[in-house]
Parts: structure tokens; C-alpha cells; sequence
């Protein structure tokens, strides 16, 4: 059992105002402790009143300043939690603090980069690679991600549900049984055997975590979000078996209400936006009193969740994150206050470990057999039917390595069976008279022996060197044999990778067209390129991620060209769209690296192959010597030989870097693809919402789409006048005056692309007259049809010719 009081570290966030430096500061004692002194002048203007301290001090067991980088928050806090998780003990890391601290930043990573990646994937990085390193333990990983908004809980990761809204999830409840342990009905697990999988499931949650949230329930903000590895292990042949969870929380933002106007228990009460988090708070104010028996863990669905992790069998650890801005003083010094309650809270970890009871129903079935046996021959009762061939055999078996065994303590256990003790009997019996047998007849020829002539020492001694040298020449031979199985095997197994690679491929698309992974790259035209890249985690799940992404979100894949393109210039001008543009180029230079690695490992591949042929060839030409020359082994060290060995040692290490660089690239661009495919999701989200609500307003105004006019269809002869049609250079206007109309509308539904700055300038005379001449057009003409399809249609016609008409005034300026 370890004992450990919950661990707490604190963050701050990067201020965007530097002039905010100054109001804090982060000491560090002797003891290696750290402290955080948040400073608030009594004159601050800021508002509030502060009559009573102006400063406040807080222990952590680390601070982490504005600067950390990702990385040291994952080896400082994240890497010791996963280490005891992996040998056994259930870890929960959770990050508290106000909305925009830096909670889902720390805890999941930032959209953008790839250094920006938080604690849950670095983590399963780590886990992942300690997995395949230890043999010695057989090991299953599991994964649930859970949201708890409003006191429900709901599954994340369901594969059944395409999530539009969070009720579209499955419920989560929490059953308890008699023990007092918790059930969570209806959280799917998902087993994942590689880290790629593990990330699939991440990011598959966290868009459904985004496709779900509506502007009412801003998803990161109002609810909590716990991402769980079940890791389970067992040594081969062991019964028992271990299990441990890790728990990656990120709560919702602890805001607190006004205090103003609200008193007694109704301000504790009304404290928090989130009341789950009150009852955080309740959970933890009870576990750092001292004698308080009742844990009012059921009050709330999170609290009942984090059961083990509060006051139980957990290592816990919580990071404070903290905005440490003049504005957010009152609430960064609460959330200090909250981390100082829960350094007190004492966690008693115990290793999980139960007995598969497949394996000890086995157990105990071979003890009954042993036992009733014992009692048969004690009462008597002998069982009298032969022996069948297969306990024979086994019999037999065991006496063979009985009389091998050079332990004169050796035992032969056939168990409590008379019938197994008698055929053991009867062997030995056997085994004596042959060698009696055997025995008599050695000694008559003996003596017929000595009376011819003995055999010259010298002739003997002759014969058994021979007999030495034949036995090192044959297992000479059976060495080169087994190295020349072997490479055909090797060789069997790349012709079957690439294939397996070649007809992988072939169903493959996506990939950009110079990735080394295309079939018809100079690299994949390579058989053994595409062997050492299929050696490689599998590159190809990217592809299913996606499709299986885009199926999850529900996200419409096809639009109308009018939608399509409002959707291209909403893209454009969209701010993401940069850092998309931005991880595009970064991924194009990834998978040239990736070529590039892929090719030096073939070339290295086929060094390694020439090296080991030649040390063959080498080391025959001396064998053939050796045995020309009638020597054993050779008197001197072949250093033609050695010089190869040193060249294939070289080529070997160069190997395995590059590999594993290759390795490591993959994982990066894994990444990259999910943070896109976020990205874009994202992307088509805001511009579903955006053009639903532009439509709505823009059919709420207009006063054709009051009148019931619009609702009858347009005649076909009417089309053509009232309609926007598209040449072959783009949409172009009719001459009737409609694009006029289009014109006023568009500018009613699209903001400005124009920057505001242009219209201080002396170009934004013509854009006024532009406008102005727009807004002199009567609006009676509009062409909508009441087909919301044909709207949406016309309506994206306008913004596209909008901004066509914008950007040619901000060019012509
Ligand atoms: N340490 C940091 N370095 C760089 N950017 C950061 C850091 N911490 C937070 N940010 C940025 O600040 C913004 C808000 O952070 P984040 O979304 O993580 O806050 P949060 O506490 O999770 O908020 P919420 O309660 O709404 O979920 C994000 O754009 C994030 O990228």
C-alpha cells in the first residue's frame, strides 16, 4: 500500500499583457517547496474591495511559470502518475481552474501544433512505448472517455451514435453495488493495442465533445470530461491478474457568481456557475477535516465517479491552472485556496489485484482429480482400468527425464495412482534386465577382444581428434544452415509484406500524391521501402480515422455549389484556416522526410544484407581451410572478417535510428492529421450555424419572404431574370437589376470582408459609393423561392459575389 497526500502543482497561463507582471511571484525554500505570492495593492481600481490583505502566499509542490512547455508538464507531473500506473496503481490527474486557464490546453493539448500535445497524449505515448518494452507481463489497454454536463453523464466514444447534440450520446448512470463500488452503465470501452488507436479514440471523442456542444452548453466550459486507460496485466502461466485505471480529468471552469446580493447559505450555495464543483468542494472540505465520517461522495455525478481518486485508492495528483491577470485575482487566489484544501486530502493506493477465475477453476479441477485420486488409494478403492496410450505417453515421458536427470534428489511424480506406479515399475524391471543383458554380452566380447592384437594409442588418439573435427565441421555446417533458413524465411516475409503493402494500398487514397505511401511513388515502387515502412506502425489507420471521423460527426460530406462555395470563402477568411494551411505545409515536409528515411533504410536494408553474405562467404572460406589444412579452428583472428562484422554492427545501429525517427515521424504526422481533420470539422460546425442563422435573419427581413409571394414557385421564363446564373468565369449577374438586390442582401448576410482600417483611407470613398449605390436598389425583387435548398442556393451566391465584388475594391484601392 502507498500512502500519499494528493499531489498539487500550479500553471499560469501566458498573459497576453505584459504590463500584468508584477502581481505575482514564485519563490522556491530550501526544502525544494514552491510558493506563489499573488500581490493586490490596496489601491487597485480594479473594483472589488480589499480591505484585508494585500498579499496572499501558496504552497505547491511545483509552480510552473508562464513559459513551461508541454513537455516538462508531462514529465513533472503526467510520467509519475503513468509509471505507478503501469505497475498497478489507479492515477487520476485532474486540472482545476477558472474558464480559459488553461485547463483542456494542459490536460489535451493546444488545436495547432504538435508540441502544443497535452498530458493524455504524451501519456499514452509513454504507456504505449513501456508496453512494448516489458515481455515479460501480458497487457490489455482499454478506453473511455466520459463528459458529465447538468449532472448527466454521456459516452463519448459510442460507435453506434452520430452525435449533432449531446442528448444524441448514450446516457452514462452509475450504478453502485453492495460494496460500494462504481458502475458505470452504458460507457462503452474500447480496447486499443497501439498508441494510434488510443489517439483515434481521443480524438474521436473530443469532436463529438465539439459537434455536441450548443452555444447554451459551451462543452469545455460547463462540463467535465474524464478520459480513462484501463491498463490490466498478468505474467504468462499467472493467475492473478492486475488492474489499474488512469483517469485524465478536465473539470469545468470554477467561476464564482457575484458575491454581491447573495447571503448565508444561499451564497454558499450560489457560489459556483457549476454546482457539481460545489459539491467537488464539499467532498473535499469533508476529506481534510479530520474526523468527519460521512463523504458526501453521491451528491454529484463527478464526486461519485472520482470516488477512488478523493480520499482513496488512487495516486492523485491536481494541477491548478491559473490567469494570473489583475481580473482574475479573485478567482485565481480561489482556486489556490480550493488546491490547498486538497494537498491535504491522504489517498491510500493498494495494487489491484484479483485471480482470473478461468485460470483457478483449471487450478482447482486438477486438485480434486489429485485428491480424489489420494483418497482412491487410501480407502483402497484402485482404479483397474488400463492406462489409455496418452497417459502412457506422458508416463513415459516423464521417466525418460527422471533417468536423465542428474539430481540425485530428482523425483518422479506420477501422482496417487497405483496403475501409473506399477507401469513405473515394470519400465525400471525392464530397463535392469536389458542392461544385464547388455552387460554379459560386452564382457564376452572383451575377452575375445584381448586375445587379439590392441589397438595403437597413437591410432586411437588419431581417430578421435578426426571425430572432434567432424563434429565441428558438422555444427559449422548446421550454423550456416540455420543463417541461410533464416534469410529465406526473411525473404518469404518481405515478399509477403510488400504484397500485403501493394494490395493495402491499392484500397488506400488520401495520402498526399508525393507521400512515400502512394503506390505509385518512386519510393512505394520499391518492394523493400514498402517493407520497411510496413515494419513501421500502420499509417494507413489515418485514412480510417478520418473517414470514420467524418462519419461520427454527422457532418454533412455533400453540399450544393452554392453552399460550397460560401463555404470555400468562409474557409478562407476564417482564422483556423492559417493554422490548417499551416499544418498542411508542415505535413507535406513530414512525409518528404518520411520518404527520405524510408529510402535510406532500404539502402541500409541492403547493406545489411550484403554485410551478412559476405561474413557467410568469409567464414566458409575458412571452414573449407580449416578442414584443408586439418585444423580445428583457425590460429589467427580473421580480421577481413572482423572488419565486416564492425561494418554490419555500424549499418545495424544506423538502422534502428532511422527507424526509429521514422517511427516517431509517424506518430507526428498521426497527429497532424487528427489535429486537422479537428480543425475542419470545426470549420464546417461554425459555418453550418453561421449560414442557418444568416439565412434565418435575412428571410426575417425581407419583406418578398413576408408576403406569401415566394412561396409560389418561380416561372421558368421568370428564372433567368430574377436569378444570378454562372459563367465560365464565375458567377456573373443578369442584366434585369437583380444583382443589385443580391448585392443588399449580401451585404446584410456576410460581414464585411473589407478591414475596417480600408474605410479610413481615401479608398473607402468608392466602397461607399458602391455601397451606397447597393443600397439605393429596391429590396422587392429578391429572389427566394421558399425551397430552403434554392435559398441556401441564392443566398451563397450573394456572399460569393459579395466578396468578389469586396476584394475588387480593396484591389482597385
Ligand atoms: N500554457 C499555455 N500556453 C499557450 N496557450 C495557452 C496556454 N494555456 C492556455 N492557452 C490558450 O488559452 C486558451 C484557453 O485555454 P483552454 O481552452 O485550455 O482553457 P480552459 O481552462 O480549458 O477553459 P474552459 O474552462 O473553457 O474549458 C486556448 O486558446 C489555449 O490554447
Amino acid at each position: 500500500m502507498v500512502k500519499q497526500t494528493i499531489q498539487i502543482f500550479a500553471r499560469v497561463k501566458p498573459s497576453v499583457r505584459k504590463q500584468q507582471q508584477g502581481i505575482y511571484s514564485i519563490d522556491e525554500d530550501e526544502k525544494l517547496t514552491h510558493s506563489l505570492e499573488i500581490l493586490l495593492p490596496r489601491d487597485l481600481a480594479d473594483g472589488f474591495v480589499n480591505n484585508k490583505r494585500e498579499s496572499y502566499r501558496f504552497k505547491f509542490q511545483r509552480i510552473f511559470d508562464q513559459d513551461a512547455k508541454q513537455e516538462i508538464i508531462f514529465e513533472i507531473i503526467a510520467k509519475p502518475v503513468a509509471e505507478s500506473v503501469l505497475a498497478g496503481y489507479n492515477g487520476t490527474i485532474f486540472a482545476y481552474g477558472q474558464t480559459g486557464s488553461g485547463k483542456t490546453f494542459t490536460i489535451t493539448g493546444g488545436a495547432e501544433r504538435y508540441s502544443d500535445r497535452g498530458i493524455i497524449p504524451r501519456t499514452l505515448s509513454y504507456i504505449f512505448e513501456q508496453l512494448q518494452k516489458d515481455s515479460s507481463k501480458i497487457y490489455t489497454t482499454h478506453i473511455s472517455y466520459l463528459e458529465i454536463y447538468n449532472e448527466c453523464g454521456y459516452d463519448l466514444l459510442d460507435p453506434r451514435h452520430e452525435a449533432s447534440k449531446l442528448e444524441d450520446l448514450p446516457k452514462v448512470t452509475i450504478l453502485e453495488d453492495p460494496d460500494q463500488n462504481i458502475h458505470l452503465k452504458n460507457l462503452s470501452l474500447h480496447q486499443a493495442t497501439t498508441e494510434e488507436e488510443a489517439l483515434n479514440l481521443l480524438f474521436l471523442g473530443d469532436t463529438n465533445r465539439m459537434i455536441a456542444e450548443t452555444p447554451m452548453n459551451q462543452a469545455s466550459t460547463r462540463s467535465h470530461c474524464i478520459f480513462t486507460v484501463h491498463l490490466t496485466n498478468k505474467e504468462p502461466g499467472s493467475a492473478t491478474v492486475r488492474h489499474a485505471k488512469l483517469h485524465l480529468v478536465d473539470l469545468a471552469g470554477s467561476e464564482r457568481v457575484s458575491k454581491t446580493g447573495v447571503g448565508g447559505l444561499l451564497l454558499t450555495e450560489a457560489k459556483y456557475i457549476n454546482l457539481s464543483l460545489h459539491y467537488l468542494e464539499q467532498v473535499i472540505i469533508a476529506l481534510s477535516e479530520k474526523h468527519r465520517t460521512h463523504i458526501p461522495y453521491r451528491n454529484s455525478m463527478m464526486t461519485s465517479v472520482l470516488r477512488d481518486s478523493l480520499g482513496g485508492n488512487c495516486m492523485t495528483t491536481m494541477i491548478a491552472t491559473l490567469s494570473l491577470e489583475r481580473r482574475n485575482m479573485e478567482e485565481s487566489i480561489s482556486t489556490c485556496r480550493f488546491a490547498q484544501r486538497v494537498a491535504l486530502i491522504k489517498n491510500e493506493a493498494v495494487l489491484n489485484e484479483e485471480i482470473d477465475p478461468r485460470l483457478m477453476i483449471i487450478r482447482l479441477q486438477k486438485e480434486i482429480a489429485d485428491l480424489k485420486a489420494e483418497l482412491a488409494m487410501a480407502t483402497g478403492e484402485w482404479r483397474t482400468e488400463a492406462l489409455t496410450e496418452a497417459e502412457l505417453h506422458q508416463l513415459e515421458k516423464l521417466i525418460v527425464s527422471f533417468l536423465e536427470d542428474q539430481d540425485p534428489e530428482s523425483r518422479l511424480e506420477v501422482g496417487a495412482d497405483m496403475r501409473k506406479i506399477h507401469h513405473c515399475f515394470h519400465h525400471f524391471k525392464k530397463l535392469l534386465n536389458d542392461k544385464n543383458t547388455i552387460k554379459n554380452a560386452i564382457s564376452s566380447e572383451t575377452t575375445h577382444q584381448e586375445c587379439q592384437e590392441p589397438l595403437k594409442n597413437e591410432e586411437l588418439t588419431k581417430l578421435r581428434d578426426l571425430l572432434k573435427q567432424r563434429d565441428n565441421e558438422i555444427s559449422i555446417l548446421s550454423g550456416i544452415s540455420d543463417i541461410l533458413v533464416n534469410m529465406l524465411k526473411k525473404e518469404k516475409k518481405k515478399s509477403q509484406d510488400a504484397l500485403h503493402l501493394s494490395n493495402m494500398e491499392k484500397n488506400e487514397t488520401g495520402l498526399p500524391e508525393n507521400s512515400p505511401f502512394m503506390p505509385n511513388s518512386p519510393a512505394a515502387q520499391s518492394t523493400s521501402v514498402s517493407s520497411a515502412l510496413s515494419q513501421a506502425p500502420d499509417l494507413n489507420i489515418c485514412r480510417h480515422r478520418s473517414s470514420l471521423l467524418h462519419k461520427k460527426t454527422g457532418m454533412r460530406e455533400e453540399m450544393s455549389l452554392g453552399r460550397q462555395e460560401a463555404f470555400e470563402i468562409f474557409k478562407r477568411d476564417h482564422a483556423d484556416n492559417v493554422t490548417i494551411d499551416d499544418n498542411k505545409q508542415i505535413l507535406k515536409q513530414r512525409f518528404s522526410e518520411a520518404k527520405a528515411l524510408g529510402e535510406s533504410i532500404n539502402e541500409t536494408r541492403s547493406k545489411i544484407g550484403q554485410l551478412k553474405d559476405a561474413i557467410t562467404q568469409r567464414h566458409l572460406q575458412q571452414v573449407a581451410l580449416g578442414i584443408s589444412e586439418n585444423m580445428v579452428t583457425p590460429s589467427m583472428p580473421d580480421l577481413e572478417e572482423e572488419k565486416l562484422r564492425s561494418q554490419l554492427e555500424e549499418e545495424k545501429s544506423r538502422y534502428k535510428a532511422t527507424f526509429v525517427r521514422l517511427k516517431a515521424l509517424k506518430v507526428e504526422i498521426e497527429h497532424l492529421q487528427l489535429l486537422m481533420d479537428k480543425a475542419k470539422v470545426k470549420l464546417q460546425k461554425e459555418f453550418e450555424v453561421w449560414w442557418a442563422e444568416e439565412a434565418t435573419s435575412l428571410q426575417v427581413n425581407s419583406p418578398a419572404t413576408n408576403s406569401q409571394e415566394h412561396l409560389k414557385p418561380f416561372p421558368q421564363q421568370d428564372q433567368p431574370q430574377l436569378l444570378c446564373k454562372k459563367s465560365s468565369q464565375g458567377w456573373e449577374a443578369d442584366r434585369t437589376g437583380s444583382l443589385d438586390v443580391c448585392d443588399r442582401n449580401a451585404r446584410r448576410i456576410l460581414p464585411s470582408p473589407c478591414p475596417s482600417q480600408h474605410s479610413q483611407g481615401p479608398s473607402s470613398s468608392s466602397r461607399t459609393q458602391l455601397q451606397d449605390s447597393i443600397s439605393e436598389r429596391p429590396m422587392s425583387s429578391i429572389p427566394l423561392t421558399g425551397d430552403s435548398q434554392t435559398d441556401s442556393d441564392i443566398l451563397a451566391f450573394i456572399k460569393a459575389r459579395q466578396s468578389v465584388l469586396q476584394k475588387k475594391c480593396l484591389g482597385s484601392n
